[in-house]
C-alpha cells in the first residue's frame, strides 16, 4: 500500500523513500551531496547547532558550515572539526553567504534565541529563496505574527515543531494528525510534528506518521539532532517531504540502536549504522517498535 501512487496515509518506513536517498557515487565529488548551511546560537549557547551540524556530516551532505556570530567563531571553530566556520555580522551578510548557488540547505532555529535577529535571518533565507528546516527558536519568534512566516515560505521547507512551538504559531492541539495537516497546508511547509508517534505532514495533503520511536528520545537535545537531519537530507536534493520521513524514521532507528542511556550526543554517531541497515537493501528493512 505504501508504494501506492494513491498512498495517502499510512506508517513511515523506509519504502516511501529509500529510493530518494542520494548515495555517493564512485566518480562523485563532496558538493554533489549538497553544502548544508546551520544558524549557530551565540557563545554561551553552541551546543544545539553543533549537533545539529555533526548530525548533517553523518546524515550525508557532503559539505556542512556553521554560520554564527564572530564573538561565537572561536568555539565552532575549536569544538568542530569537519565542519567548517562562517562570522555572520546581520541578515545581509547571512543572504550574501547563503547565495552561493552550492548552498543547498539551511538550517535554522536551534538555541538561535528569540529575538529580532534571529527573525531577521530567517525571512533573509526565505527570501532567499533556499531550501530551509525551521526548527526551535526559528518558530517561536513568529509567536503572535505567523502569517510573516507562511507569506515568507515559496522554497521547499520543513518545520520541526514540538507541541509547545506548534501551539505558538497554529494554536492549541485538540487532534495531532489532523491539526499538522492544517498547519501543512496554512503554512506551504513540511510539517514535522514532534512526539512520541511523530506526524509527517505535506501542503499536498499526504501524511505518515512515525512509529519507530524510542522514549530515550525525550532528552534535550534530541529535536537538534532532527532537525540536522533533515536539513542534510534535503541539501542532498531530497523532496521536503520525503527528507522528513527518512530523517524521522533514521533518527528513531540510531536511539533504537543505541539503547537505554542514550544521550543527543549519542544519536549522529549511531547513523553509520542506520546507512549499513539502509544499504542491506531495500526489501529487508528492520523496522522496529
Ligand atoms: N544543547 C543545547 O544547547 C540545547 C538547546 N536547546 C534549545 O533551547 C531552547 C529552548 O528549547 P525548548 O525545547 O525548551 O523550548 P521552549 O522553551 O521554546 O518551549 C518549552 C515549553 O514548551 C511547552 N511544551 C509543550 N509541549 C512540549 C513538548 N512536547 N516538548 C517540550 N516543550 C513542550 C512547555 O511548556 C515547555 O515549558 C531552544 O533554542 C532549543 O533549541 C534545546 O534543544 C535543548 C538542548
Ligand atoms: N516519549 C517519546 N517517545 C519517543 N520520542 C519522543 C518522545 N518524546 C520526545 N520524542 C522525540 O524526541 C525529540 C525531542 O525534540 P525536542 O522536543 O525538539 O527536544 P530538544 O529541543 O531538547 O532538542 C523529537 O524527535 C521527539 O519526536
Amino acid at each position: 500500500m505504501l508504494d501506492s501512487p494513491s498512498f495517502k496515509r499510512g506508517d513511515n518506513s523506509p519504502a516511501l523513500w529509500s529510493g530518494q536517498l542520494n548515495w555517493p557515487q564512485p566518480d562523485g565529488n563532496k558538493y554533489d551531496r549538497g553544502h548544508a548551511v546551520v544558524l549557530g546560537g551565540p557563545v554561551a549557547a553552541t551546543g544545539a547547532a553543533r549537533l545539529s551540524a555533526r548530525t548533517a556530516l553523518r546524515g550525508g551532505a557532503g559539505l556542512v558550515s556553521i554560520a554564527c556570530d564572530p564573538s561565537a567563531l572561536m568555539v565552532y571553530a575549536v569544538a568542530c572539526e569537519a565542519v567548517m566556520t562562517k562570522p555572520l555580522r546581520d541578515a545581509d551578510a547571512f543572504a550574501a553567504l547563503i547565495a552561493d548557488p552550492r548552498v543547498t540547505g539551511v538550517l535554522m532555529g536551534p538555541a538561535a534565541g528569540v529575538n529580532d535577529r534571529t527573525r531577521a535571518l530567517v525571512l533573509a533565507a526565505l527570501e532567499a529563496g533556499k531550501a530551509c528546516v525551521l526548527d526551535a527558536d526559528a518558530l517561536s519568534v513568529f509567536e503572535g505574527g505567523p502569517d510573516a512566516l507562511f507569506g515568507a515560505i515559496t522554497a521547499p521547507t520543513i518545520l520541526t515543531p514540538h507541541e509547545g512551538e506548534f501551539a505558538r504559531l497554529f494554536g492549541a492541539i485538540t487532534d495531532r494528525e489532523a491539526d499538522a495537516v492544517v498547519a501543512a497546508q496554512k503554512s506551504g511547509a513540511v510539517m514535522v510534528l514532534k512526539g512520541r508517534d511523530t506526524v509527517i505532514a505535506a501542503p499536498d495533503g499526504r501524511v505518515v506518521i512515525n512509529k519507530n520511536a524510542s522514549e530515550w528520545l525525550a532528552t534535550a537535545g534530541s529535536g537538534d539532532v532532527l532537525a540536522g537531519l533533515c536539513v542534510s537530507l534535503l541539501a542532498q536534493g531530497m523532496p521536503a517531504f520525503e527528507a522528513a520521513c527518512a530523517a524521522t524514521w533514521m533518527h528513531a532507528e540510531a536511539a533504537y540502536l543505541f539503547g537505554p542511556g542514550l544521550i543527543a550526543e549519542d544519536l549522529p554517531d549511531q547513523l553509520p549504522r542506520v546507512w549499513q541497515g539502509l544499504s542491506l537493501g531495500h526489501n529487508g528493512f528492520n523496522v522496529h517498535g
